[in-house]
């Protein structure tokens, strides 16, 4: 279980507010962050993860407030940073350097519960049976997952993936994003998921925050998610698969995990 609590958070980039006053806390939920372009996503990830630091404001982690190493907070990049040359186990087992030092893990001298947690993330993200393929040798979509499990493998209390599905087609997208949701509740942890696809979003999310110009412009559920908040969010989009305003109850469906992308 984790608690995520932003209170009052404040970025400014000299003359450039990206951040103003920003407030929510987060339970166990899978959240999906929209917004436009510019709208302040990958800075309030950054602040949580501690790349960046805040103007002012606090980031509380189960009450605790973040310190400046965040092996709590797990990360999932767009470009996913896995070093390619080696395996999906090898890239998984990276996610444990936190608390296995640079030499032990050159040497591949990490302890047994490391190794066993970089094969369970990978069985999460169903790529145990590629376990030992080459990064570079896979899809597009498969990095992806074996970023995940990277970020499982930190045995993190929170999520949080910068625009995970932007590089991917439609399909490799749902499925990586399935993998995601699979893991956040596999591990039982609050997930910050930026997103620009409105579709994915809403077949994914149990709760949306909606950011313009750096503040929260709505913050609401599966059922308030509705085009009308999306249109005035980012203008003329396609909303096509959310709910309209009048059947919002309906809960969207999930797909399943697959096997590979
Ligand atoms: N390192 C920086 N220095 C100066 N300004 C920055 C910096 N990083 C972000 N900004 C500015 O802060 C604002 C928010 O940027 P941010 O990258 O957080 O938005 P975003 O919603 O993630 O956008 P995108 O979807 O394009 O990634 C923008 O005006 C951006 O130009």
């Amino acid at each position: 279980m984790s608690t995520l609590t932003i209170q009052n958070l404040t970025k400014e980039y000299g003359s450039v507010t990206a951040l103003e006053d920003v407030s929510f806390e987060l339970e166990d939920e899978f959240v999906v962050l929209l917004g436009e372009s510019g709208a302040g996503k990958s800075t309030l990830l950054r602040c949580i993860n501690g790349l960046t630091e805040p103007t002012s404001g606090e980031i509380l982690l189960n009450g605790e407030p973040i310190g400046e190493s965040q092996p709590e907070v797990g990360m999932i990049f767009q470009q996913h940073n896995l070093v390619e040359g080696v395996s999906a186990y090898m890239n998984s087992l990276t996610g444990s350097l936190n608390r296995t030092s640079m030499l032990r893990s050159l040497f591949q001298w990490q302890p047994r519960e490391d190794k066993q947690r970089a094969l369970e993330a990978l069985e999460t993200v169903g790529l145990l049976d590629e376990a030992h393929q080459r990064v570079s040798q896979m899809s597009g979509g498969q990095q992806q997952r074996v970023g995940i499990a990277r970020a499982l493998v930190q045995d993190p209390t929170c999520l949080l993936a910068d625009e995970p599905v932007a590089s991917l087609d439609p399909s490799s997208a749902e499925t990586v994003m399935s993998y995601l949701k699979k893991a956040a509740r596999a591990h039982d942890v609050t997930a910050l998921v930026s997103l620009h696809q409105v579709n994915i979003a809403a077949h994914f999310g149990d709760r949306f925050i909606g950011l313009r110009d750096g503040t929260v412009e709505f913050d609401v559920g599966p059922d308030g998610l509705t085009p009308g908040l999306v249109d005035d969010l980012y203008g003329n989009v396609e909303t096509v698969g959310l709910a309209t305003e009048e059947t919002s109850s309906t809960t969207p469906t999930e797909t399943e995990p697959e096997a590979s992308v």
